[in-house]
């Protein structure tokens, strides 16, 4: 009975200490595998491809460059942003535009949140205007992020919905929205520069902050947001995405499809 109890204690020390010792994955790892994932999985010969932006789909348009290369394939793609664009001319792939392909066979994306619909909050990185507008015309948006993106219900843990507007609108827009709807709407300031933070499109972002959170009903807000005139996107995005891929701490990727 004594040796029995030894050899269980022991074998609870090996465990324990084999639990404490499993390499953790790091969050640029989790998004490194989930951003291949997709790529792996959607990109094939011949398509349109929207390249979305931020820093997990570097990791997706590095892995694409490298199945161009290695595959010899043909993909247009169509950037969301100044940082898209330039990710697919410094990896030496094929840059297109809405103008000749308004059709997207496909779009990748990050996202700051996504709930169990899939429905997403985006415009962290101040870009939700055109990665809407490309999304928009993509078959399928893919959504690729690390594990602390994938929440139950939006604003769990992402606790701001940027908003991008016309900047002589900014202020009525913030008076407006925090009269209705409540929370503090702050105009995001530019880093390393003086003043706001001036989006790609010339506009500026409202980010909107709030306790707990605004709603339940993110479509009906987003619909009466879209409304107010100086609005010019927000990044509610509802019903948009298919599927998504997370990068876990494990080192699996979970895939999660509406
Ligand atoms: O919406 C975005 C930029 O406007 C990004 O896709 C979002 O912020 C996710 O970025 P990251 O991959 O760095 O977490």
């Amino acid at each position: 009975m004594l040796l029995r109890n030894k050899v269980k204690y022991t074998f609870n020390l090996i465990r324990l200490f084999s639990q404490v010792n499993q390499p953790k994955m790091s969050l640029e790892s989790a998004k490194r595998i989930a951003a291949e994932r997709a790529i792996d999985n959607h990109v094939k010969d011949n398509i349109v491809l929207g390249i979305g932006s931020g820093s997990t789909i570097v990791y997706g348009v590095q892995r694409l460059a490298e199945r161009v290369r290695n595959e010899n394939l043909n993909i247009i793609c169509i950037p969301t942003s100044f940082q898209a664009k330039h990710l697919i001319l410094d990896n030496g792939l094929t840059l297109g535009e809405l103008d000749k392909n308004p059709v997207l066979d496909v779009a990748i994306d990050g996202a700051d949140e996504c709930d169990i619909e899939l429905n997403c909050i985006k415009g962290g990185g101040g870009c939700l205007l055109q990665e809407k507008i490309v999304a928009s015309c993509a078959k399928n948006l893919i959504i690729v992020a690390d594990h602390t993106k994938n929440s139950q219900y939006l604003t769990e843990r992402y606790k701001k919905i940027p908003i991008e507007v016309s900047p002589i609108a900014y202020v009525p827009i913030k008076t407006r929205i925090e009269s209705l709807f409540g929370g503090d709407l702050k105009l995001r300031m530019g880093v390393a520069k003086a003043g706001p933070c001036v989006t790609d499109n010339g506009n500026f972002i409202l980010d909107w902050f709030f306790e707990g959170s605004p709603t339940t009903d993110f479509d009906g807000i987003n619909r009466e947001i879209m409304m107010i005139p100086g609005v010019v996107d927000t990044g509610l995005f509802i019903g948009m995405a298919r599927k998504a891929y997370y990068g876990m701490a494990d080192g699996s990727v979970l895939e999660k499809e509406v």
